[in-house]
């Protein structure tokens, strides 16, 4: 298989704070992503997950402190994010193929590096679907894997991705994670990504961050030594369930602490 593996870097966040009229969702978060650690972050609604990644990815521009990727910042580094409405993140009017090809258009890469770098992503994520197909005429799975595929086109030293399977039914889920976390382990990419399901959370990362109700503090941060690649058996494995109890005590007690106390 040719490789795909992303020029890694490790993300130091420092004093991040971010607040929307006049509320703080972040106050000075502090945090390390480690080169080819894939980590979650999971709290309570609205505690500012979307909003930590935003920033993160220069989406969003922070009140104050930084995020430096190996000591650069966003606009030097070179990131992918999936968003979680593929339906609206994919460009309609491009084939599927030519929707994963078009960051590397826009870097102005040659042709057959471009092709090359398509291929090595097809049989990364071994796809027998047809690229030549729009996307409205795939399913919304095959729509989310050509947009995750589309993130990691431009070799991303951090790939972000925003709740990616929230809109896809289980089974569609379920095989996705599987695969995702396959590639991007096989592949020791780096990548952070929020998720609503717990579940989702550990099976997909190697560490769970948990923040607290907003103004958001970082309560737990929670190893997860499970082996790779995990599948719908790692689920019910004594060492998941165990790691869902700690994350579920910590989440339960955020949820119940009155939000000046939390
Ligand atoms: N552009 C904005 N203007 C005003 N308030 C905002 C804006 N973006 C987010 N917020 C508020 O900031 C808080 C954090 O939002 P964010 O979407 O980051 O949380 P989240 O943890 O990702 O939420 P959810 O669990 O609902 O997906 C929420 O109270 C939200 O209403």
């Amino acid at each position: 298989m040719t490789p795909i593996t992303p020029r890694e870097a490790a993300v130091t966040v420092r004093g991040l704070s971010k607040s929307f009229r006049g509320q703080p969702v972040h106050a000075g978060l502090d945090l390390d992503l480690r080169r080819g650690d894939i980590l979650s972050v999971f709290g309570p609604n609205g505690c500012g997950k979307s909003t930590l990644i935003n920033m993160m990815a220069g989406l969003l521009e922070a009140d104050a402190g930084s995020v430096l990727f190996d000591g650069r910042t966003v606009r030097e580094a070179r990131i992918g994010y999936v968003f979680q409405n593929y339906r609206e993140a994919l460009l309609p009017w491009k084939r599927a193929a030519d929707n994963i090809r078009y960051p590397l258009r826009l870097l102005r890469q040659p042709r057959a590096q471009v092709e090359r770098r398509l291929q090595a992503l097809v049989a990364a994520f071994d796809v027998r679907f047809d690229l030549n197909r729009y996307p409205y005429e795939l399913s919304g799975g095959q729509q989310q894997l050509v947009s995750v595929m589309r993130a990691l086109a431009v070799e991303p030293e951090v790939l972000f991705l925003d709740e990616p399977f929230s809109a896809l039914d289980y089974e569609t889920t379920l095989s996705l994670r599987e695969l995702l976390g396959r590639v991007l382990k096989e592949n020791r990419i780096t990548a952070m990504l929020v998720s609503h399901d717990l579940e989702e959370s550990i099976a997909l990362s190697d560490r769970v961050l948990m923040l607290t109700r907003r103004p958001s503090r970082i309560v737990d941060d929670v190893p997860v030594p499970l082996a790779w690649p995990r599948d719908a058996a790692t689920l019910s494995s004594p060492d998941f369930v165990a790691i869902k109890r700690r994350c579920l005590d910590v989440f339960t007690a955020s949820v119940r602490a009155r939000p000046e106390a939390a």
